[in-house]
């Protein structure tokens, strides 16, 4: 094992067995990955596409049919291996009527922590997610944004060095998922390595370091994400008044859209286009361009390239 290597998936499968029939239902045909010390890792996928079920695998609570899954050089079966990694379910079940303070005395308890040390370790980790202000809240009482946080500090409960959120953004608002985005990223600094896995690209995007695509059951795709993603221009975005019709004429194949709200212009160029030139022909035919954003390929572009089969019959 390399030194920096925390876990290590090698080509995991699981099929369940559903309904009187016992109707097979592949869930994770072939699944590998490798996630290295203090990296973001995006697992990202379409519904059904196997998420859930891989982390089950990489958390211990499956069984892979083939295949194996070590952490830190170990199976991931070993308690010394589990012991040194944190879990938030997607959509986790946080005993409702404990209090925040309660819910972590019993997590801690789970993890063989004193009654003291749960407490101490209860209120940084909760300062540390925002909640300091809730320790003796029920957690009936919180929003969704702040279970979610809960969960989160529940995760951290160990102290572990690797951290699995199963989509803890998961119902909340932009500002509870920037939230959730920023307290990954600060998990990372403190030396966290965490696989994050997603349906919220641009934060994905924005976040991890490397990313699995998850499609049917099978990565299509893994990598840095600036490898994934193509750098060139597709197309340059531009707000302008002053737009007539005469000057799309003369832009000819450079426009590829152009529609007006109000007196302003929204107009698509190409993104091969000489951008100087173009401005220059826009400024003598009177325009005033009041924005323009180079347009590049998104996360969200490969996902919609690599699974657009999803709407297909499962088979
Ligand atoms: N316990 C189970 N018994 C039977 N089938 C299951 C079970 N868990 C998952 N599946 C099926 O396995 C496939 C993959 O499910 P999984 O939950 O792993 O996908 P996912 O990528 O996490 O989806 P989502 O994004 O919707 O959470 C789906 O067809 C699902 O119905």
């Amino acid at each position: 094992m390399t030194e920096d290597l925390v876990l290590d998936v090698q080509d995991v499968a699981k099929t369940y067995r559903v309904g009187f029939f016992r109707k097979r239902v592949e869930a994770v045909r072939s699944v590998s990955f490798q996630i290295r010390r203090g990296e973001i890792f995006g697992l990202v996928g379409p519904n059904g596409a196997g998420k859930s079920t891989t982390i089950k695998m990489i958390t211990g609570l499956v069984r892979p049919d083939r295949g194996q899954v070590r952490l830190f050089g170990m199976p991931v079966t070993h308690t010394a291996a589990r012991a040194r990694m944190g879990f938030l379910p997607e959509n986790p079940n946080l005993y409702p009527h404990l209090k925040a303070r309660e819910l972590m005395r019993y997590y801690g308890g789970l993890l063989g922590l004193s009654l003291a040390e749960s407490d101490r370790r209860a209120e940084q980790l909760l300062g540390q997610v925002g909640l300091s202000h809730a320790l003796d809240r029920p957690i009936s009482k919180f929003s969704k944004g702040m279970k979610q946080r809960a969960g989160i500090a529940q995760a951290l409960l160990g102290d572990p060095e690797f951290v699995v959120l199963d989509e803890p953004q998961s119902g909340l608002d932009p500002i509870g998922r920037r939230e959730i985005r920023d307290l990954v990223v600060e998990l990372r600094r403190r030396g966290k390595t965490i696989l994050f896995c997603s349906h919220i690209l641009p934060d994905v995007e924005e976040i991890c370091d490397r990313v699995a695509l998850v499609h049917r059951g099978r990565v299509r795709e893994t990598g840095f994400i600036h490898e994934l993603l193509d750098p060139k221009i597709l197309r340059y975005e531009l707000f302008a008044r002053g737009w007539s019709d005469e000057l799309n004429q003369q832009l000819g194949p450079r426009l590829l859209h152009h529609f007006d709200v109000g007196d302003v212009a929204r107009v698509d160029l190409r993104g091969d286009i000489d951008l100087e030139e173009t401005l220059q022909l826009i400024a003598r035919a009177g325009a005033r361009v009041e924005s323009l954003q180079p347009q590049k390929q998104r996360l969200e572009d490969v996902f919609i390239r690599d699974t657009n089969d999803a709407g297909e019959a499962q088979p």
